[in-house]
């Protein structure tokens, strides 16, 4: 859970006040707009003093300037810009209004505007630009960008409370593969509970598992006749998995003979209907209907035939089989006989130290497992008498069921919340969990990260907790449904457990472990360097497995490709961590250090690429704000990668405004102070990048 810091801001204001008056600006705006942001940022300095501004020329109001004021897509275009049609004014065009504002509006940070159509673009004086944004960020360092005053509940009053929210998430079945889809929710999970967090909620991070459920009385069985208690405790999460495979195996093979006469009879009951005739295509005539010319004994014969086969079906039916043990066993353990749960028990708290291991190497931590075997058969009971009093549900073939189509939801068909023996469903698991969970934790948000093949469930789920009223309703009212698309194969296919082409979890970890590693190991003097290569190889790794994911917007799939995530070239993790590992290279071959850099002079950065870099370091607050509204981190993503290549053409980036510059390289500074501006930069930009790294759950590395 995250702790806020409530002097920050103050501490935050202070020390721009005094970067100001360093520069001798004193007509910042007595900085009074600055109140409508939480937190302060130099780009909010920028934002006050155009808002003061245009309020003045136009006399809007100034909260509707600060929604209306945006950044900009490329520099090119300016660093913040105002559609002046946002500001709703009646009267004057957008373009006289523009040019007006452009033509009246004067600042000593901000350059002359231009008016462009609609648009008033602002360009920031850049040195100032640089004196502001460098040292704030050398200052504030893993604070800077972020904003921890919105998760209060008065954003303006650093002491009121904080809001909770909670992100279940991960949530892989016990005993069956932890596929790439439960990778996914893991990931993108991990990256919202660091986006509340960053932004000053209380996060709680639960793993709802799939603990529950006929299927562990398969796997008790399958435990009974495969399992091996050292293969247990060495690795749960395999050897369930290994029990559970080989037991359906058997279960297949009881029932085949089974479904195989059933299939059959299903045929002979076709023949005894008439063909129908086909419905004939556009344009075609009617085809006569074949004759159906059975005699009567051939008619009796059949249904003779059917009969006996019925009997056969009976008696095999009737054997106890795995399934019906299975559901028998089920039931101990819905009534809580303690040695039906013994088994069940070890399996579960076995799982989650596996499964902790894995989420380690992945930097996630769980608050709660919670399972569905946790939802309290009282709480499914007395949801049941809701739904029921309310009116949702009927009896159909002794289960009960819920017909949406009668409550005005035709689209969500028809689903069961209770079986015919009395057991619940994961439907109704889901129900009952929901307001459990705001019993314990009396949550203000609670986001559900799950796959979009269940759209469809958590649609009915919410609908029903809607359509139960108070205080279901309320409850599901604070509820979000976080939905992410398929992850297929590198050439576009769906991955399956029976077509053994599922990715495990281990198993690509492992993978892109072992690719990385033998990268590291082509450069031997670097290798040598890293303290702990197996270690770092794992990082890059799963850098590689997250950048892909969060290459493209939650809601779409991707194709899990090892070979383009690996890759140094392109938008992708190890791309990202060479740029960082550079940046710390650089740090320590300057032997300059942190309290050097604290007097770097960034008014020295004079290069259009190093001042394009500083402007663009500017915009990361405003960029962790968007990022808060979208919930997407590719939103940080786009920024990090822009940033990275403005960063890279620094490198050999000539001062053409001074003769005697040189390059912006640290080693070649014309002179100690220069050294220490050039450095100071690239520190900013380094931090900036660790920063939007660590939000995205990245470990950025020093050595690879
Ligand atoms: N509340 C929920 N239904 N969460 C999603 C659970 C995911 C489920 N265990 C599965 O693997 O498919």
């Amino acid at each position: 859970m995250a702790a806020t810091n409530t002097s920050a801001d103050a501490a935050q204001m202070q020390h721009i006040n005094a970067q100001l008056e360093k520069l001798g600006i004193t007509d910042v705006p007595s900085l009074e707009n600055v109140q409508l942001f939480p937190t302060v940022n130099p780009i909010d300095v920028y934002r006050a003093q155009i808002i003061k501004k245009v309020q003045e020329i136009t006399g809007a109001e100034p909260k509707v300037i600060d929604n209306a004021v945006q950044w900009t897509q490329d520099l090119k275009h300016g660093d913040l810009c105002l559609p002046v049609a946002a500001l709703r004014f009646k009267g004057k065009k957008p373009d006289e209004l523009a040019a007006e504002i452009a033509e009246k509006f004067e600042s000593p940070l901000v350059q002359k505007p231009t008016a462009d159509k609609g648009f008033v673009r602002f360009f920031f004086e850049p040195t100032a630009l640089a004196q502001l944004t460098g040292p704030t960020i050398l200052k504030q360092k893993d604070q800077y960008g972020f904003n921890s005053s919105l998760g209060h509940t008065d954003p303006s009053d650093p002491n009121s409370p904080q809001k909770l929210v909670i992100v279940e998430y991960s949530s892989p079945n016990i005993a069956k593969e932890f596929h790439t889809g439960h990778l996914r929710s893991t990931i993108i999970g991990g990256f919202l509970v660091k986006l509340y967090e960053r932004a000053g909620w209380k996060t709680l991070s639960m793993n709802y598992l799939g603990d529950w459920g006929k299927q562990y009385g398969v796997l008790s069985q399958g435990f009974d006749k495969y399992g091996n208690e050292d293969a247990l405790k060495e690795d749960a999460v395999k050897h369930l998995n290994e029990v559970y495979v080989k037991i359906n195996q058997d279960n297949y093979v009881e029932q085949k003979p089974a479904n195989e006469l059933k299939a059959k009879i299903d045929d002979l009951k076709k023949q005894k209907v008439p063909p129908k005739p086909k419905k004939p295509a556009k344009g075609e005539k009617p085809q006569p209907v074949p004759e159906h010319k059975w005699t009567d004994e051939q008619e009796a014969e059949l249904e003779e035939t059917i009969k006996k086969l019925q009997a056969v079906l009976k008696e095999l039916e009737e054997k106890p089989s795995i399934d019906e043990k299975a559901r028998r066993f089920f039931k101990r353990m819905v009534d809580g006989e303690p040695e039906a749960i013994a088994n069940w028990q070890r399996f579960r708290d076995y799982s989650i130290e596996k499964y902790k291991d894995m989420y380690a190497r992945l930097n996630i931590y769980f608050d709660d497992y919670s399972g569905e075997s946790t939802v309290l058969e009282e709480d499914m009971e007395r949801a049941a008498k809701v739904m029921d009093e309310r009116g949702l549900t009927e009896l159909s073939e002794g289960a009960v069921l819920v017909d949406f189509g009668k409550h005005g939801k035709p689209k969500l068909g028809k689903t069961l919340v209770k079986k015919r023996d009395g057991t619940s469903l994961y439907l109704t698991r889901d129900i009952a969990a929901n307001s459990e969970r705001h019993d314990k934790y009396h949550f203000d948000k609670m986001i559900y990260v799950i796959a979009s093949q269940q759209d469809t469930h958590v649609a009915q789920f919410f609908e029903i907790l809607r359509l139960m009223g108070s205080p279901y309703s309320d409850i599901v009212g604070k509820c979000e449904n976080l939905s992410f698309g398929m992850v297929k194969d590198p050439k576009g296919q769906t991955m399956s457990t029976r077509k053994g082409t599922v990715i495990s979890l281990a198993d690509s970890l492992d993978d892109v472990h072992n690719f990385m590693h033998d990268v590291m190991k082509k450069n031997e003097d670097k290798y040598k360097q890293v303290e702990d290569p197996e270690g770092t190889a794992d990082i890059l790794g799963i850098s590689s497995i997250m950048v892909q994911d969060f290459s493209g917007k939650m809601a779409n799939g991707y194709n899990f490709d090892m070979e383009r995530m690996t890759s140094f070239e392109g938008d992708t993790g190890p791309y990202l961590q060479y740029a960082h590992a550079r940046l710390c290279s650089m740090k320590r071959k300057s032997e300059l250090s942190d309290s050097d850099l604290a007097n770097a002079d960034f008014s020295l950065i004079t290069a259009k690429e190093g001042i394009d870099l500083v402007r663009t370091l500017a915009q990361w607050p405003d960029v962790f704000n968007n990022t808060l509204k979208t919930q997407e981190p590719v939103t940080v993503l786009t920024y990090l990668f822009k940033m990275s290549k403005a960063l890279s053409s620094c490198y050999d980036a000539k001062d053409t405004s001074n003769k005697n510059a040189k390059t912006m390289s640290v080693v070649y500074a014309e002179s100690p102070e220069k050294k220490v501006a050039l450095m100071g930069l690239y520190e900013s930009a380094r931090q900036v990048l660790a920063n939007g790294m660590k939000l995205l759950g990245l470990t950025p590395v020093e050595r690879m």
